[in-house]
């Protein structure tokens, strides 16, 4: 009998062939699992190498299956394969293993399968051959293939590749990184872009020892898992791969340490939500036992909070989710105001109101000196944006994006009347969220500066700062007052702020520079490019929506969708245009029906308003569909047809989503026309907001996705796509 621990880890792809088993098969892999750990010379198991030189080694599962494992060290292995015992035996070549030079990480390769299922079938002996055609990659060199990363053993068939049938099959059974690039060469990305969004985001950060198993297995490009949760996850059926294997890349922004806040952005789906929560994981695996939540898990609005904390349970249960304090930020806002008392009884009004507050205020007051619409702006976005505090700081402040410039005199008056407008507030008993978030960042300012520089003890005894780590998602809506509040909330250091968001998808009119609010990222950002959601086709199409727009990256500078890509097919999404929206709600039945009208959740309809919502339920229900309405905390029930207006969508997934109501004059809305040469920075802002709408409404489907107007299309449906409908 052995004495000490042996190692069995899993590699990812391997986890791919037990999903295909039976219970009773899988079972039957997790007992082996148990017993080679306990010992793994334990003659039931009949460990041996399948060739004298050579790493790989079988074991025995059960009567039909065979283990494939690659030792690694003395007592460490590697379960790569779980295979059916004839497979195993007859063709010992067919199994190429290697140390990725790129990347490092191990790769295991079953060549037989790729050469039978592509370079057999694809020229069957009795038929004609067809013209030759031209091989897919045979303008880049071997060594520039190699370069990029992709696997050597593979490079004869990659070779022999002529049509895109041949490379999916191919790429079916290729390890990550060689999938990768030749789907993004595929698509004609240049050779340059891909090595750099592709290859460059997974390369190992020290020279690769291609003989050096141990270091290898230790490497994010080895996607393993170290204990039993992936199949015992697979017994109980509550699997998602995400929560066991990352991408590399992910995993390498996961586990990293950063010597200040970093951030995360990458286009719709590409798993920035997925790699908060790791994130979050492995923060929380660092920390001294403990019953406090000294992590700050944080996101715009509530229904994604809720998300958050659903999907942190699946991925480490209750241990890991009381170490964390997950809430959306107004929430933590308001819990600061609450704490000091600073609220008193006032309740809080939906920010949207302010401009009709204003108004109101003016009547009331008779000041005729400003419009409503010119201070509400102000003081929605420099005077609370900015968190100012004092009229000096208000002299003092930059207005970047007001249009006119104010002089003192001016400035003098504006700060008089919105002192007189938060009084006239306060005598109502109403604040606003923008208020609250102003009030909380200030509280936590003053908290941490009253209390920094004193070591140890200060008046209010010993300091500590509430959280030890803070990881926000949506970073892109949250405004400077929020990051205020969060910055003082954490102290400065190794790992204090993680953030994950993609300024295409702003929905709330947030604009921010960092590094001015404290939250220096230069030097720890990254970008995720591959997409796990949306097919490529309603990739290609949400990407053309976004044609002409120039986004930032947060931080003052410009950021783009480069790169960004799927893996994943399916159909050219459907534009079509009806003359009337009667016509329009029409398309929209036809559609179901096409789709078989399902009704167990898997396909929603996202309006521009309320009222087209309204009509559309009457129509549905009056054919006798089911439908379920999308409130502010997610969809009120799990089945039916999902409908509600774009802002909703955030956070959602479907297999199937038509946007319907596309029209000018509805998308953009029809209101921010009047900004268009009054104040043309905000007609800007208004129409790059009502463009991230639809973006993210588009990059919610999964597989199928229709887009229905009625007179004239949205400006923001190129001439391509509406062309599509005639096609
Ligand atoms: N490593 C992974 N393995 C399997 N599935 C993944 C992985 N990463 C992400 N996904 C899946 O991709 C989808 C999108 O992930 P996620 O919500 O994290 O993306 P996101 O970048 O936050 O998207 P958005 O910007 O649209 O909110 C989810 O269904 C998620 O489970």
């Amino acid at each position: 009998m052995s004495t000490g621990a042996t190692t069995l880890r899993m590699l990812d792809r391997a986890d791919k062939e037990v999903m295909k088993l039976t219970r009773a098969d899988i079972g039957a892999v997790y007992e082996f699992m148990h017993k080679f750990r306990h010992n793994p010379e334990n003659p039931g198991l009949n460990l041996k190498a399948l060739n004298s030189d050579s790493r790989l080694m079988s074991a025995r599962v059960n009567k039909d299956y065979r283990a494939l494992l690659l030792h690694i060290s003395e007592r460490d292995y590697l379960l790569v394969a779980v295979k059916h015992r004839g497979e195993v035996y007859d063709d010992l070549s067919r199994y190429a293993y290697r140390i990725n030079r790129i990347t490092g990480g191990i790769e295991v390769i079953d060549m037989a399968p790729v050469g039978d299922s592509i370079i057999g079938r694809v020229v069957p002996p009795d038929v004609e051959p067809e013209p030759a055609q031209k091989p897919l990659f045979d303008t880049y060199t071997d060594s520039q293939l190699l370069d990029l990363g992709v696997s050597e053993p593979l490079l004869p068939q990659i070779r022999e590749l002529t049509i895109e049938a041949e490379l999916l099959e191919l790429l079916d059974r290729a390890p990550q990184l060689t999938t990768d690039v030749l789907f993004a060469l595929f698509d004609g990305t240049p050779y340059d872009d891909v090595l750099q969004q592709v290859t460059d985001p997974v390369r190992a950060d020290e020279p690769v020892d291609p003989e050096d198993f141990e270091a290898a297995v230790e490497r994010p490009a080895t996607q393993v898992t170290t204990d039993d949760e992936a199949l015992q996850a697979m017994l109980g059926e509550a699997f998602e791969r995400w929560q066991i294997f990352l991408h590399p890349t992910q995993r390498k922004l996961v586990e990293r340490r950063y010597n200040g806040p970093a951030r995360v952005g990458g286009g719709p789906g590409t798993g920035k939500t997925i790699v908060a929560l790791h994130r979050v994981a492995h923060l929380a695996r660092q920390l001294p036992d403990g019953a406090d939540k000294p992590i700050l898990l944080t996101t715009f609005n509530r229904n994604l909070a809720a998300d958050l904390r659903t999907r942190l349970m699946a991925l480490g249960g209750q241990e890991l989710v009381s170490r964390v304090d997950i809430v959306n930020i107004d929430r933590l806002a308001s819990r600061v105001v609450a704490e000091a008392k600073a609220g008193g009884s006032r309740r809080v009004v939906d920010d949207n109101r302010v401009l009709e507050l204003w108004d109101e205020f003016l009547i009331e007051t008779g000041e005729t000196a400003w419009e409503a619409e010119f201070l509400a702006a102000e003081w929605t976005q420099v005077i609370l944006g900015q968190v100012l505090n004092s009229r000096t700081d208000y002299f003092k402040a930059r207005r970047p994006n007001r249009g006119r410039s104010l002089s003192r005199i001016e400035r003098d008056q504006i700060w008089q009347l919105t002192e007189r407008f938060t009084t006239w507030l306060e005598n109502r008993g109403v604040w606003t969220w923008r208020q609250v978030a102003q009030r909380a960042a200030r509280l936590e300012m003053d908290r941490t500066a009253q209390n920094t520089g004193v070591a140890g003890e200060s008046s209010g005894g010993f300091y500590r700062p509430r959280y030890r780590h803070v990881v926000v998602d949506e970073a892109q809506d949250l405004s400077a007052a929020h990051w205020k509040m969060l910055r003082a909330m954490v102290a400065p250091g190794p790992d204090d702020m993680f953030l994950t968001g993609d300024t295409h998808q702003r929905i709330y009119d947030n604009h921010v520079t960092l590094s001015s609010l404290g939250v220096n990222i230069r030097g720890r950002s990254s970008r995720l490019t591959l997409s796990y959601r949306t097919t490529r086709q309603i990739l290609a199409d949400a990407l053309q929506i976004m044609t002409g727009e120039v986004y930032d990256d947060l931080d003052g500078g410009e950021e783009d969708l480069a790169g960004y890509r799927s893996l994943l097919r399916g159909g050219r999404p459907v534009f079509r245009g009806a003359g009337t929206w009667a016509q329009e709600r029409d398309l929209i039945v036809e559609q179901l029906r096409s789709w078989g009208s399902p009704t167990d959740g898997s396909v929603a309809i996202c309006v521009p308003t309320k009222d087209l919502a309204a009509d559309v339920i009457t129509r549905l229900e009056a054919d006798g569909l089911e439908v379920v309405e999308i409130g502010p905390d997610g969809p009120k029930r799990p089945d039916g047809v999902h409908i509600g207006t774009m802002h909703r969508f955030k956070g959602l997934e479907y297999q199937r989503m038509i946007i319907a109501g596309v029209s000018d004059g509805l998308v953009p809305r029809q209101m921010i026309s009047r900004y268009r040469d009054t104040d043309p920075k905000r007609y800007q802002r208004e129409r790059q907001r009502d463009r991230s709408l639809l973006f993210v409404a588009a990059t919610r489907a999964r597989d199928e996705l229709a887009v229905f107007w009625h007179g004239t299309p949205s400006p923001f449906l190129t001439g391509r796509l509406v062309q599509r409908q005639l096609a």
